[in-house]
């Protein structure tokens, strides 16, 4: 049976292609360093130059944002596994046969906490879209009230990072899921997270309008 992808088919062209290129170029800076020094009035001005021929597409904020949330399918832009967003890992997550997700991810220098290993922030971050996923995938959506978090093992730069995650049931407007992250046979952090539905109705007044709406 083909496995099923939970996170957004990532694409060779377009948004998806700059967006790659971005993050190898984020890479590049932060392993070269103040190396760059010398030459960086340059790249600023090349830089520069790209900047404005991306932002002469750019709609206003509100109107982009209503488009992103019009795409189909898992989110295209999301800051863990958004293959539109340059800021997010290239994470994809996958669904397994008892219905819990499993991906892998290499994390570069711009996610480092303590030398050599990857920031707590992105360890959570990681965690909290892999359990909201998790929800989503057993038919809640739903935004983080809480997140319960213990870092065991420092997880290094570069490793292969496993990511786990499972819904682990609904109770009333509340649903609950808890992951981990593995490198190798060694769990580094484990996560539980509360989470309340969209379709409660606090939520959908907070979340589902769009900004010019709110204004
Ligand atoms: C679009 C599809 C995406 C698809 C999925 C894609 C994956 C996306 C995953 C990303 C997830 C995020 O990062 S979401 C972004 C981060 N989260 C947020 O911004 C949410 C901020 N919070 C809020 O705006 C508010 O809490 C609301 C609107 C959600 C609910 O407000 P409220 O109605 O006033 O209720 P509130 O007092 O906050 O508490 C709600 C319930 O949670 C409990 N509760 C509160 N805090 C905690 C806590 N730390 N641990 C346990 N439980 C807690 C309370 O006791 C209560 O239980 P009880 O009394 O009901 O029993």
């Amino acid at each position: 049976m083909e496995a099923t992808l939970a996170t957004a088919q990532p694409r060779d062209t377009g948004i998806d292609a700059v967006a790659s290129a971005t993050r190898r170029l984020v890479d590049a800076i932060t392993r070269a360093g103040g190396a760059i020094d010398a030459d960086a009035d340059r790249i600023v001005a090349d830089l520069d130059v790209l900047t404005a021929r991306i932002d002469a597409h750019a709609p206003d904020l509100p109107e982009r944002i209503a488009t992103m949330w019009r795409q189909p399918g898992p989110g295209r832009f999301d800051p863990a596994g958004g293959t539109e967003n340059p800021l997010s890992p290239p994470v994809s997550l996958w669904v397994e046969p008892d219905g819990s997700l499993r991906g892998e991810v290499t994390l570069g220098l711009a996610f480092q906490g303590p030398p050599g290993h990857i920031h707590g922030g992105t360890s959570a971050m990681l965690m909290d879209h892999a359990l909201g996923i998790a929800n989503a995938r057993a038919g809640y959506a739903a935004v983080t009230v809480g997140l319960d978090i213990s870092f065991r093992a420092a997880i290094p730069i570069g490793s292969t990072i496993t990511i786990l995650a499972r819904h682990d049931g609904r109770d009333g407007r509340k649903v609950r899921s808890s992951g981990e992250l593995r490198v190798g046979d060694l769990t580094c952090v484990t996560a539980t997270g509360t989470f309340v539905l969209m379709d409660d109705p606090s939520t959908r007044e907070k979340f589902r309008r769009l900004p010019r709406e709110q204004a």
